[in-house]
């Protein structure tokens, strides 16, 4: 397991992790990059080794999302069906990744799939996260028309997570998409109502209101950029924190 300085000591105990599944595809424009996996998998190592307890949330972009394959003529429901086990998919993949780097993992599903994932359990979820092992929750909320955005905060708040982290492919929250407007100018820190307020498409407003109606934290960081989730966890500046 990858070794970081003594004084890099975490902030936050546990952590509830959102990797977007676009982000799993490395450069590739559709599935899942082993490559990417080993690296979160190195990533994950290091906030293990300093003691802290990690519940993943993996998007499904990368393989389908509803709304896509609805605009595309499917019927919404069971296009986010398909959504949600694509979510599944790549929590096997992460599974796999982490294992072979020696971190026990979980994973369960919020649609049952005996033989394959557990069952979501929030009781069975927080004794495993105290007891070291990562927690990978897929299949999203279980429910059509919601995002893996609103199940990372659903999760992170059922956990008792310390703090939810979005792992994105920007460096946080900008004044306007900054893959769009390259004047953008990116925020140290906002409050969950200036996020509603400005309309920062940073993630989806159930998310955002579900945070702010329970007072979790959520920072916003860049995925590509070596060692900054474990600035994030050690408390460093590194991209945008919401909250308040
Ligand atoms: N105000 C904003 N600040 C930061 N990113 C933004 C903003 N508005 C839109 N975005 C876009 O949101 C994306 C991050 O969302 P994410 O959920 O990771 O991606 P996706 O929606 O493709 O899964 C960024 O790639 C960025 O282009
Ligand atoms: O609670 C949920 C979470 C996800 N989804 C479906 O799963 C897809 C993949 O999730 P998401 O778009 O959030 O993935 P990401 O953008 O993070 O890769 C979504 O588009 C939805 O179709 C859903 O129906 N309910």
């Amino acid at each position: 397991m990858a070794q970081v300085p003594s004084s890099r000591q975490p902030k936050y105990k546990r952590i509830l992790l959102k990797l977007s599944g676009e982000a799993l595809m490395g450069t590739e424009g559709f599935g899942i990059d082993p490559k990417v996996l080993d690296r979160m998998s190195l990533e994950i190592g290091q906030l293990i080794g300093i003691g802290v307890q990690i519940g993943l949330v993996i998007g499904g972009g990368n393989l389908f999302r509803g709304a896509a394959l609805h605009a595309a003529g499917m019927d919404r429901v069971t296009g986010d069906h398909m959504g949600m086990l694509a979510t599944v998919m790549n929590a096997l993949a992460m599974r796999d990744s982490l294992e072979r780097s020696n971190i026990q993992t979980r994973v369960m599903s919020a649609i049952t799939m005996e033989g394959v994932t557990e069952h979501y359990d929030r009781r069975k979820a927080m004794r495993y996260l105290g007891s070291g092992d990562v927690v990978i929750f897929s299949a999203g909320t279980g429910n059509p028309f919601f995002t893996t955005d609103t199940a990372a905060c659903l999760r992170g708040i059922e956990v008792d997570a310390d703090l939810v982290l979005k792992a994105t492919k920007v460096d946080g929250v900008y004044n306007a998409d900054p893959m769009k407007d390259p004047n953008a100018e990116r925020f140290d820190t906002l409050t969950y109502d200036q996020v509603l307020d400005l309309k920062l498409g940073v993630m989806d407003l159930t998310a955002i209101c579900l945070i702010r109606d329970h007072k979790m934290p959520l920072r916003v960081f860049n995925m590509n950029k070596p060692g900054a989730l474990l600035n994030a966890v050690v408390g460093s500046a590194e991209g945008t924190l919401i909250e308040g």
